[in-house]
Parts: structure tokens; sequence; C-alpha cells
């Protein structure tokens, strides 16, 4: 091996630390300009992966200078009950961004929900005007989580224009929007699921593996091709040899990192950059929020001046 372990993992917080240092002099412009940006986040039911986003969000909505403010609906809420909340935060002026956390209980439509946060709000890209975007190679809001995968794929400096990528997963919220966006740089993508019949035979050709299932150490070193880049981007919690409870990706680290150029650790690789994105489309929200507003009034404000 010629290279050292370290230069093995691809880390997210630097990169998270560069987009959370533009977003907060964005954030800073746009405040003094009479624009504070604010996001949202809904929350219904307990979920261990959800808590560690949010809390997580929390934190580096409170450094980029981004408000934040966390709605907890108990499980039993009803649809109704949500869809009411998400409307009043979309006619409520000083909320920049909802978002809503995954997953829900199993009574509530998820789709509805998402469909129900204006679009102009839509700080995660799920309504399906937004995702149907991405199909449009319009990429400048993408889910947060695909959107992360990719750019920790990018770091590498591979060229993705050709490139063999295998997608284990294809929710709606990583797998599927990762594979449109890998399809908008040129990649040639394979994706996977659970009725695929051999996830190793296809994982081994990767060039490039993202792996989103929810399944600690899925992926082990035998499915993985010598030299390549493998992008874990589950979040699972279990409790450790010690008793604690930590959280684990999808893909057995230890093992995998022998036979891999480039792979993502959990926690510090795709979860912080996720977070950041966040932050970001929250910026990418305001910019059009205000847009709207200026060709809406502007014209006003042109016949006062003169
Ligand atoms: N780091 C981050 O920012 C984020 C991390 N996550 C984490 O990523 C993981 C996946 O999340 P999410 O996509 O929301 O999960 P979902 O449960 O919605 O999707 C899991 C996917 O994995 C597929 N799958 C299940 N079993 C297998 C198998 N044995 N082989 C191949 N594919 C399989 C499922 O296929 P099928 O539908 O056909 O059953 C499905 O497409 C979780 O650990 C989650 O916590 C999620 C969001 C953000
Ligand atoms: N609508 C929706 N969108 C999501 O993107 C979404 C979701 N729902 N539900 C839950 C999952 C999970 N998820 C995480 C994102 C970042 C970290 C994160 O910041 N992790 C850090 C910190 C770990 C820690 O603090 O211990 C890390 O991996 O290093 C974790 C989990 C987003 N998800």
């Amino acid at each position: 091996m010629t290279r050292s372990d370290d230069s093995r993992y691809l880390r997210g917080g630097p990169v998270a630390q560069r987009i959370i240092a533009s977003v907060r002099e964005d954030a800073a412009i746009a405040a003094a300009e009479g624009f504070p940006p604010k996001l949202v986040s809904i929350t219904v039911g307990d979920t261990d992966a959800v808590d560690v986003y949010v809390r997580n969000q929390r934190a580096k909505a409170e450094l980029a200078g981004i408000g934040f403010e966390e709605r907890r609906f108990a499980a039993d809420t009803t649809a109704g009950e949500l869809e009411a909340a998400i409307h009043g935060l979309n006619a409520d002026p000083r909320v920049t961004g909802i978002i809503i956390q995954r997953p829900v209980p199993a009574h509530i439509p998820i789709k509805t929900l998402q469909a129900a946060v204006h679009p102009l709000k839509d700080v995660e890209g799920m309504h399906p005007a937004s995702i149907g975007n991405i199909v449009y190679n319009q990429l400048d809001l993408a889910p947060c989580t695909a959107a992360a995968s990719v750019e920790l794929l990018k770091e590498t400096g591979l060229d993705l224009k050709g490139l063999e990528v295998v997608v284990v997963g294809h929710s709606e919220i990583v797998g599927k929007p990762i594979a449109f966006l890998l399809m908008s740089e040129g990649a040639t993508v394979t994706v996977c699921h659970h009725m695929t019949r051999s996830v190793a035979a296809h994982a081994r050709r990767a060039d490039a593996l993202f792996v989103a299932v929810g399944r600690p150490r899925l992926i082990k070193a035998e499915m993985v091709k010598p030299g390549a880049c493998v992008i874990d981007i589950g979040i699972n919690s279990e409790t450790g040899p010690d008793g604690e409870s930590r959280i684990v990706g999808d893909v057995d680290t230890e093992s995998v990192k022998e036979v891999a150029s480039w792979i993502t650790p959990v926690p510090g690789g795709v979860g912080p950059l996720t977070v950041a994105i966040l932050l970001r489309n929250t910026m990418v929200a305001l910019n059009r929020q205000r847009a709207l507003y200026r060709a809406t009034y502007g014209v006003a404000d042109k016949l006062a001046a003169e």
C-alpha cells in the first residue's frame, strides 16, 4: 500500500466548512438588506438518525447565521394537522425554508406533505416540481444528501464522464437523485435495490460505489473493485462493544479501506456535508424568493426613483 489510511478517507468536514463560511457571508449580507434567512424543521415522532441530523442542523445554522426553529409533532398527529402547519409556514414571510424530516409515521402520506411545501421554500428539493428539475439537468437545488455524496466523489478529482458508477439503494431522497445527478455529469450509472440478483456482481465493477441502504456492514471488501471510490451514506445507530451507542454506515469500513482508494468515514463523511448543503440550499431559496419579490415590486421601486 502506497497511500496512508488517512489519505484514503474522504472527509466531509473540510468541504462543509468551506460551504458554511460562504453561506455565512451571504446570510449576513441578506440579513443586513432586510431578508434574514430562517429554516424550519418538521419532525414527526422519534428516529435516531433524525435526531442526529436535527442536532447538527441547529448547530451549523447558528454558525452560518441562519435562524433555526424545530417543530416537533407527536407520532399520532394527523396528516391534516401537518398540512395545516406547513401552509402556515408557506404563508409566513419570515420563514425561508421548510424541511420535513423522514421517515414520518406510516399513517402519514409523505408525498402529500412534500407537495404541500411551497416550491420556493423547498430547501430539500423534494417537491415534485423540484425533483423534476433534476431530470431537466437544473442542478442548483438538489436533495441535500444526494448532492453531498456527489460532491465528495468530485473531491477525488476523478473524471465523472464515462465513469462506471453503481448506486446501492434507490430511495426517492437518496439513491434516485444520486443516479440523476451522476447521469447529468456524464457517468454510466447502475442502480441496485433489494430485487437486484447480485448486488456484489454489480458493485465489483464500479469505479465509484454509492451505498444508501440502512444496513451496517452490508458492503464488504470482496464486493469492492480495487482502487474504487466508496461513498458510504448509511447512518445507523448501534451499540458498540463498550455498551455506548455509536453511528456506523452501511460499509464495513475496516476491511473495505484496504481495497478502495477512497472511502468516506462514518461519522465524518457524507453527514457533515449534507448539513452544509441544506444551509446552502436555504440561501438558494432565499435568493429565489428575493428575485420574485423584485420582479413583483421592482417596477414600483423604479417609478419611485424616477
Ligand atoms: N448521511 C445522510 O445525510 C443521510 C443518510 N441516510 C441514511 O442512508 C440510509 C438509507 O436511507 P434511505 O435511502 O432514506 O432509506 P430507505 O429505507 O428509504 O431506502 C433503502 C433502499 O435500500 C434498498 N435495499 C434494501 N435492502 C437492500 C439490499 N439488501 N440490497 C440492496 N438494496 C437494498 C431498498 O430497496 P427497495 O426499496 O427495493 O426495498 C431501498 O431502495 C439510512 O441508513 C439512512 O439513515 C439517509 C438520508 C441522509
Ligand atoms: N428529509 C430528510 N432528509 C435527510 O437528509 C434526512 C432525513 N430526512 N432523515 C434522517 C436522515 C439522516 N441524515 C443525516 C444527515 C447528517 C448527519 C450528520 O451530520 N452526521 C454527522 C454527525 C454525527 C454525530 O454528530 O454523531 C456525521 O456523520 O459525521 C446525520 C444524519 C439526514 N437524513
